[in-house]
C-alpha cells in the first residue's frame, strides 16, 4: 500500500484532468465509495451531520450527503464556515439542489449520532483559523462516532505538528486515493482512528509504502532439504557488558531463532556464561570488544552486529569502524550509534536508532523527529550513505537510494526494555540468511512487530517482556512460511 504526499495527489489529479477524467467525475467517484465505506458503520436512524468545508473536501462532502440522503439516512448537510468556494463544489452542490436534496443550517445545539468531517482535506495549511477550530472542538465534545474524510481537520498531509493539539479526533478516517504521510507521525497520527484508503480508480504509485505481508513471503528465504548449518551462515554480534549483560541474551535469542546457521556472540567472560544457559546453540569471542578493536574478526562471518548492552566508548567507536571496514553487512545499534561525520563502509551500514538516538546522531529534538520522522530518515540515509530503522510506533526503514518503507506490526507490548535487541538480533541473523539486504532489513522488522500482534491475540500488552521472543518467534515464522 502507497503512501502519498499532498503535492503528489495534486499531481495525479491534475494528470487524470489532461486525459479527461473531470474532477466533477473524481469527486463523484469519491463521495460514492465513501458511502459503500461507511455503510457498515452507520445506521438508517442515526442523526447524521455532514460539515462541509468550502474546499473540494467539502465537496465530497455534498456528494456523500446525496447517496446517504438516496438511501434513506437521516443526515444534515451543513455549511458552518460559509458555502463552497471551489468550482467542482459549486457544480456538485447545484447538482444536489437540482435533485430536490436540501442543506441545513449549522446549529451547534442539535445533537448527533455521526458527525462526518469534510471541513478540511489536504489544502489544510495550519494553524486552524478560528471559526474552524470552534467547529472541531464542538465536534470532539460530542459523544458521537466521529470519521474523517480524507484527513481529519487539524492536520496536514505531510506533517505530524497539530498546534494546541486541535485537530478533528477521529474514530476512523478513509484517504482518498490512498493514506498521507501524517497517518503515520506524531502526533497528527493519533487522531486519525482506524484508516482505511478509499480508491477514486485513479493508478496507484510513490515513493513510500507500507511493508505487505505478502511482500515478506515472497522474499523470505527458502529452506531447501539439502540445506546444512553451512547455508545459513555464521552471525556475529559484539554486545553485553558485565553490567548489562540482558541485552546481550535478547540480541542472541533475537538472532539463534531468525534463520542464522551459526552464532558468534563477541562479549565478556561474565556475559558469555549468562548466555549459555539461554542460549548454549551461541559461541564466543571473549574480550570480543577489545579482540575486534585489534582487528580479529573470526572467519566465515557473513553477517554482524554491534551495540547492544554496550556504552558508546573510543573502544566500540573503533571496534564499529574495523567492521565498516570489513565489508561484512553491519548493524550498529545502542551504544554504537554514535554522532559521526561519516559512515563510509565496504558493505551495508544498517542504525537502528529510537528516537532519541537519532535525537543524538542528527542534534534535532524529539519532538521535530516524531512530526517528520519519513523524511527525516530518508533525508539521513540518502546523506550517510547508510540504511536508517528509525523506531517506534510504525518504524520508518529508509535506504540510500531513498527508498523509504513504513512498517504496520507491533504494539505497546514492544515498548520495553530488550526489545530493540532483539531486533538487532534478528536484523544480523536475518542479513545472514537473505540474499538481499534490503529484504533481510524489512523482513526482520515486519516480524518483530508480528511477534507482539501475535501475543496480543492472547495476552495482554502489558504483561509482555522481551524475553517472550523466544516463544513468539517460531510462530510468527509459522505464519510467514506457511503457505511458501
Ligand atoms: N485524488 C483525490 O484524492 C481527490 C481528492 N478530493 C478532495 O479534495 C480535497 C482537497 O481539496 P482542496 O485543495 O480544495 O483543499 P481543502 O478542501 O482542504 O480546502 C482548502 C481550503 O481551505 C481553506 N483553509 C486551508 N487551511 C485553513 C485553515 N487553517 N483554516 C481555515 N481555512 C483553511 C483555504 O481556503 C484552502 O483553499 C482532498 O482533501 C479530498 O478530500 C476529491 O474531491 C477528488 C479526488
Ligand atoms: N508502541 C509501539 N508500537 C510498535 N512498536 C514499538 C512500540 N514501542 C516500541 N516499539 C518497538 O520496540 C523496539 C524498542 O527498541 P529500543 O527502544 O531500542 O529498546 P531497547 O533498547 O530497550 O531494546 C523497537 O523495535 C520499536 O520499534
Ligand atoms: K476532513
Amino acid at each position: 500500500m502507497y503512501i502519498y504526499r499532498a503535492d503528489e495527489i495534486h499531481q495525479i489529479d491534475q494528470q487524470a484532468l489532461e486525459q479527461g477524467f473531470s474532477l466533477f467525475s473524481l469527486m463523484e467517484i469519491a463521495g460514492r465509495e465513501l458511502f459503500h465505506k461507511m455503510k457498515p458503520l452507520i445506521k438508517k436512524d442515526d442523526r447524521i451531520i455532514i460539515l462541509s468545508g468550502r474546499g473540494n473536501n467539502g465537496g465530497d462532502g455534498i456528494v456523500l450527503s446525496r447517496y446517504l440522503r438516496m438511501a434513506g439516512y437521516n443526515v444534515s448537510l451543513v455549511f458552518p464556515l460559509g458555502r463552497p468556494k471551489t468550482e467542482t463544489a459549486k457544480q456538485h452542490l447545484d447538482y444536489y439542489f437540482m435533485q430536490d436534496e436540501k442543506v441545513d443550517e449549522w446549529n451547534p445545539n442539535q445533537v448527533y449520532d455521526v458527525i462526518i468531517d469534510c471541513l478540511l482535506g489536504i489544502g489544510t495549511t495550519l494553524p486552524l483559523r478560528e471559526n474552524v477550530k470552534q467547529v472541531v472542538s464542538w465536534s470532539n465534545e460530542q459523544d458521537a462516532l466521529r470519521i474523517a474524510v480524507d484527513i481529519p481537520t487539524g492536520v496536514q498531509a505531510d506533517h505530524g505538528h497539530v498546534p494546541d493539539g486541535e485537530a478533528f479526533l477521529a474514530d476512523y478516517s478513509f484517504s482518498l486515493h490512498g493514506v498521507k504521510r501524517s497517518t503515520f507521525l506524531l502526533p497528527s497520527g493519533t487522531y486519525f482512528g482506524k484508516t482505511e484508503s478509499v480508491s477514486v480508480g485513479l493508478k496507484q504509485g510513490s515513493d513510500l509504502s507500507i511493508i505487505s505481508k505478502e511482500s515478506v513471503r515472497a522474499t523470505f528465504p527458502n529452506r531447501e532439504v539439502t540445506s546444512h548449518k553451512g547455508t545459513f551462515g555464521t552471525s556475529l554480534i559484539v554486545a553485553g557488558t558485565d553490567h548489562m549483560p540482558g541485552s546481550a541474551v535478547l540480541a542472541a535469542i533475537g538472532a539463534i531463532r531468525s534463520g542464522t546457521g551459526k552464532l558468534v556472540m563477541a562479549t565478556t567472560d561474565r556475559v558469555a556464561s549468562v548466555i549459555a544457559s539461554t542460549v548454549p546453540e551461541a559461541t564466543f569471542l571473549l574480550n570480543g570488544l577489545e579482540r575486534i578493536c585489534q582487528g580479529h574478526i573470526p572467519e566465515k562471518i557473513v553477517a554482524a552486529g554491534i551495540g547492544p548492552g554496550i556504552e558508546a566508548s573510543e573502544s566500540v567507536k573503533k571496534a564499529t569502524e574495523v567492521l565498516m571496514e570489513s565489508g561484512i553487512p553491519l548493524v550498529v545499534d545502542a551504544g554504537a550509534i554514535q554522532k559521526r561525520n561519516n559512515w563510509k563502509a565496504k558493505g551495508p551500514v544498517i542504525l537502528t536508532p529510537h528516537p532519541g538516538e537519532f535525537s543524538r546522531l542528527t542534534g534535532l529534538s524529539i519532538e521535530e523527529i516524531q512530526a517528520n520522522r519519513i523524511e527525516l530518515a530518508r533525508h539521513y540515509a540518502m546523506h550517510h550513505h547508510v540504511t536508517v530503522v528509525l523506531k517506534g510506533k510504525y518504524t520508518v526503514i529508509a535506504f540510500p537510494d531513498g527508498e523509504t518503507y513504513i512498517n504496520p506490526t507491533g504494539n505497546s507490548g514492544l515498548a520495553k526494555g530488550g526489545s530493540g535487541d532483539v531486533l538487532t538480533g534478528m536484523i544480523v541473523s536475518m542479513l545472514a540468511t537473505h540474499d538481499n539486504y534490503r529484504d533481510a532489513v524489512k523482513n526482520a522488522v515486519y516480524v518483530h512487530g508480528l511477534c507482539a500482534n501475535i501475543w496480543s491475540e492472547k495476552y495482554s500488552e502489558t504483561s509482555m517482556v522481551a524475553s517472550d521472543f523466544h516463544r513468539l518467534l517460531p510462530l510468527a515464522l509459522q505464519r510467514i512460511e506457511r503457505n511458501k
